[in-house]
């Protein structure tokens, strides 16, 4: 698939089909991410590759947390980001992915290292998610799941020497999202040129 493709084709994805992720391409895709440029070349990012039961308890958690995120919705869908019931069906199995995958980064309570740390992973987070749509998968940025850090912490026994910094779930698309429409499409007030 041709570069601005890929891009422009990127969607969050919510439903999977529940085919499995072949390990080539989970490794293709986390090559991607271990490209992306780092701040010092510091790559200070890791990822967990989760599935089977431990992703089920994931996704049991998650539900809760949108379950409860979500209460207002129903009185207010013009507010809401989607209907409240295909969140918490979406949350409570991960979209049916056959694979999680967690991000993690450097801790550091230094805020000019902790920031280093999440945009340089922030950028392999993108790298992984462009490289997933290349060979026909998708996948979700999420931050939603770490309002339960602890859970997370304590289930995939992540060291406090780590940072959590986003979840996706990685799977064959079973949906094709329309795109969320661009604040400023043209670029007129987002670009300035200056010379
Ligand atoms: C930092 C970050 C956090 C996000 N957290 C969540 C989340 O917790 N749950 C979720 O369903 N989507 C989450 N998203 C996905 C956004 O909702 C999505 O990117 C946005 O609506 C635009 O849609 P698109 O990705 O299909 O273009 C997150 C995205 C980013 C970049």
């Amino acid at each position: 698939m041709e570069f601005f493709e890929v891009i422009h084709k990127r969607r969050s994805i919510r439903k999977y089909k529940t085919d499995p992720v072949k390990k080539e391409d989970i490794l293709k895709i986390l090559d991607a991410a271990n490209w992306a440029p780092s701040a010092l070349n510091l790559q200070p990012w890791e990822f967990l590759v989760v599935s089977g039961d431990t992703k089920t308890k994931m996704g049991e958690n998650y539900g809760k947390i949108v379950d409860e995120y979500t209460k207002g919705w129903d009185a207010a869908p013009d507010k809401a980001f989607m209907p409240r019931n295909e969140f918490i069906k979406f949350a409570n199995v991960y979209g049916d992915a056959p694979i999680v995958i967690v991000v993690l980064t450097e801790a550091s309570s230094d805020p000019a290292y902790r920031k280093a740390y999440l945009e340089s992973t922030s950028a392999a987070i993108e790298n992984m998610l462009l490289a997933a749509v290349a060979v026909g998968l998708g996948g979700c940025w999420m931050t939603g799941p770490l309002d339960e850090e602890k859970h997370l912490r304590d289930l995939l026994e992540i060291p406090a020497t780590r940072e959590i910094v986003a979840i996706t779930p990685l799977g064959y698309p079973a949906v094709t999202p329309q795109p969320r429409p661009r604040q400023d499409p043209d670029l007129t007030k987002k670009v300035k040129w200056l010379d």
